[in-house]
């Protein structure tokens, strides 16, 4: 079964990042990622993750004005010198943290908006280039309209077309099973089609974003398929849980029975 990362601004919650970071080791996770690390400076967040023994293998570069409705920066020609600072500073936090994988957010901006795409393909390039050579990959992923409504990459075809046409090996696919079943369904016929792409696997059950098994889909189906492909890489659990985290974990047991301890 895939090797599970806690997303710990969406699990355990309801207590501070130290503890979120206890509360993962001690439900039995290795991995962890999250969508902002930069209110913590990276030394403390390193000696926090290695006190626990965790790894990060996930986290967004600054989206701009989060809290004002902000979701990203990438597509913004006018933006571009806040972009560049955003994957420099994003590189600092892997590098002193050990994060191979960096997720540029796009910016509300509509899809079929020829600056904006242009600029997006533009800031990809830049981060990719400067990311490369420090072993980081950087991925895009493709989010739903009705959880973040006017998001510029919201279809899987277009993130498999950009990857196509920039052509740096590092820029890859953040598969969402969550968004990938409310944009497209066919779930794992878009793993078997795209698995060369993929960089990172997120999961949360639809339509209700909650632990994986409460929803539609068969989530047990799509972790067997993951195996079936040879995705050797993390699935982050980036759901709300239906109560307290711990309270609903019995997911993973039936997911993954040997790999908690
Ligand atoms: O919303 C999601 O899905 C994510 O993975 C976030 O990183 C986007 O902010
Ligand atoms: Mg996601």
């Amino acid at each position: 079964m895939p090797r599970f990362a806690a997303n710990l601004s969406f699990l355990f919650a309801d207590r501070a990042l130290p503890d979120r970071i206890d509360a993962a080791r001690a439900a039995g996770f290795d991995a962890v990622e999250m969508l902002f690390p930069y209110e913590h400076a990276p030394e403390t967040l390193a000696e926090w993750l290695k006190a626990a023994d965790l790894e990060l293998v996930l986290f967004n570069m600054r989206p701009g004005d989060w809290a004002a409705g902000e979701r990203g920066l990438a597509s913004f020609p006018h933006r571009s010198e806040e972009f560049r600072a955003s994957v420099e500073e994003a590189l600092r936090y892997a590098q002193r943290l050990g994060t191979r994988r960096l997720h540029a957010l796009a910016g509300l901006a509509q899809p079929d908006d020829a600056r904006a795409a242009s600029a997006y393909r533009d800031a990809l390039a830049f981060a990719c280039d400067r990311a490369g050579p420090m072993g980081v990959d950087v991925l895009i992923e493709p989010i739903n309209g009705r959880d973040m409504p006017g998001y510029h990459l919201a279809s899987f075809e277009r993130a498999a077309e950009i990857i196509a046409a920039l052509g740096r090996p590092n820029l890859k696919l953040q598969f969402d099973v969550y968004h990938r079943q409310i944009l497209r369904g066919d779930v794992i016929r878009g793993l078997e089609e795209l698995m060369p792409l993929i960089g990172h696997v997120q999961v949360a059950s639809v339509p209700g974003r909650n632990e994986p098994g409460t929803g539609e889909l068969d989530d047990f189906a799509v972790f067997a398929a993951l195996d079936r492909l040879g995705y050797a890489g993390f699935v982050g659990c980036e759901y709300r849980p239906l109560g307290r985290t711990e309270d609903g974990l019995g997911w993973m047991d039936r997911a993954a029975p040997l790999s908690r301890t």
